[in-house]
This record gives C-alpha cells, sequence and structure tokens, in this order.
C-alpha cells in the first residue's frame, strides 16, 4: 500500500445558509464537515477511523484504486477565522487539500480563493493536489456561484473541481477517488522521470540522428 505521506488537508468551509431556516451566519462556516460525514457513512463499516480535536478533525481513508492503494490521512480544519492561523500549520507536509465552498454563498467563494492564497504561501506550487469543491447543489433553486464561475476559477489556477451534496451523497466519494488518481498519476510519472535520468546509457544503441562535424 502507498500512503499519501502526511495526508490530505480538508479546507475550509465558509459559509452557512442552511436551506431550512435560510439563516446566514458566520462566512466562515461552510459545509466541508459534512462532506467528510457523508463521505464517512457512505464506507461505514470499513476501513478509517475517526479523531476529533478542538480545530480539526482527523480521520483516515483508504482508496482503492486497484493497481494501488492509497491510505489518506484527513485533517479537517475549523474554518472559522479564529482557527485561522492554527489552522494553517496543517496545511504543512500536505499531499493534497480541498477547498470546499458552499455554491449558495458567493463570500463563501471568494473566502475559498483567499485560503488558496495561504495555501500558496505555505505549499510549492505543483507539488499538491489541490481540489475546488462546490458543496451543496441539491440547494440549485439558491445558487450564488455558477458551475463555471467555480470551473473556470479552478482551471485558472490549475486545480481539479467537482460539486457535491453532501446531503444527497452526491459525487462525494468521486472527490477523494478524484484526488487519489490525481496523486498516484503524478507519483507514477515522477517515478518513471526518476527511471529514465537512472537508465544506462547502451553505447552499441547508434543515435538515429547523426550529427555533422561543424567543420565539415
Ligand atoms: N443543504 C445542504 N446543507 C449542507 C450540505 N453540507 C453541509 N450542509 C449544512 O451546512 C452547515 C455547515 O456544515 P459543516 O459541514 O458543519 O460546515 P464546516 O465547513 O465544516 O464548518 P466549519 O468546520 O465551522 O468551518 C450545516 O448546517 C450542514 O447541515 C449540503 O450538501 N446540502
Amino acid at each position: 500500500m502507498w500512503e499519501a505521506g502526511t495526508g490530505l488537508r480538508l479546507g475550509w468551509g465558509q459559509s452557512q445558509k442552511d436551506g431550512r431556516t435560510a439563516s446566514r451566519t458566520s462566512p466562515d462556516k461552510g459545509t466541508k464537515t459534512c462532506l467528510c460525514a457523508a463521505e464517512r457513512e457512505q464506507r461505514r463499516g470499513r476501513q478509517g477511523h475517526h479523531v476529533q480535536v478542538c480545530s480539526c478533525a482527523f480521520f483516515t481513508k483508504v482508496v482503492d484504486l486497484g493497481a494501488a492503494c492509497l491510505k489518506f490521512e484527513i485533517w479537517d480544519t475549523a474554518g472559522q477565522e479564529k482557527y485561522h492561523s492554527v489552522c494553517r500549520l496543517y496545511f504543512r507536509g500536505a499531499n493534497a487539500a480541498l477547498l470546499v465552498y458552499d455554491i449558495t454563498r458567493k463570500d463563501s467563494f471568494c473566502k475559498a480563493q483567499q485560503w488558496l492564497k495561504d495555501l500558496e504561501e505555505e505549499l510549492h506550487p505543483g507539488e499538491v493536489v489541490v481540489m475546488l469543491v462546490g458543496n451543496k447543489t441539491d440547494l440549485e433553486e439558491e445558487r450564488e456561484v455558477t458551475f463555471e464561475e467555480g470551473k473556470e476559477f479552478a482551471e485558472s489556477k490549475g486545480l481539479l473541481f467537482m460539486e457535491t451534496s453532501a446531503k444527497c451523497n452526491y459525487q462525494v466519494a468521486d472527490v477523494f477517488n478524484a484526488v487519489a488518481r490525481e496523486l498516484s498519476w503524478r507519483e507514477e510519472s515522477k517515478e518513471g522521470q526518476r527511471q529514465r535520468r537512472d537508465a544506462p546509457l547502451t553505447l552499441s544503441e547508434r543515435p538515429s540522428w547523426r550529427g555533422r562535424c561543424c567543420a565539415h
């Protein structure tokens, strides 16, 4: 089994507008804990465990890709402003991050963009798989961020993108599978590069193109 290092950081819910109450609360409150919970619910009885600590929750998840298994160590960090600085500590050493926003809150989408800037300060670009996740697709009639807006922003920053509903369990497992596939693919291509670099030079092979000396 290939272990994905120190794991996946889940960040950061930014808003709450509950469908039942339509109440607006802190723009830092979001949907990622439910996304994790939905994912855990789906694989109840399978591998993985969950531990709650003050500003974040920790759990593990194994994704089976067929050729390889990835074990995620997932930190679900609190989105609220008061935990902002402590949550930054969890970015370090991460292999992947999920930036979760609420599609019914524009400010949630903006907050996700701010969190991305923080993430970029802590992590080397290209080294970490980041997925932008627009959650609460079940509240389509309250949508404030279009699918295209999310997708365009994600593409402009080289992020993976998906929309989910934790409530309806829509595309929740797909988020984790897509991140696992991307991590696995990147690992394979790094391994391929290493092998090509370390391959011994075979002197008996003729180069396909024979350059002429500049003097002739
Ligand atoms: N309709 C709907 N509501 C959701 C969905 N996901 C989460 N919620 C609701 O959104 C609110 C916030 O969800 P949480 O998952 O606790 O948010 P969070 O991002 O973890 O919040 P912090 O940890 O405080 O940052 C809760 O009232 C959830 O019931 C969803 O897919 N659809």
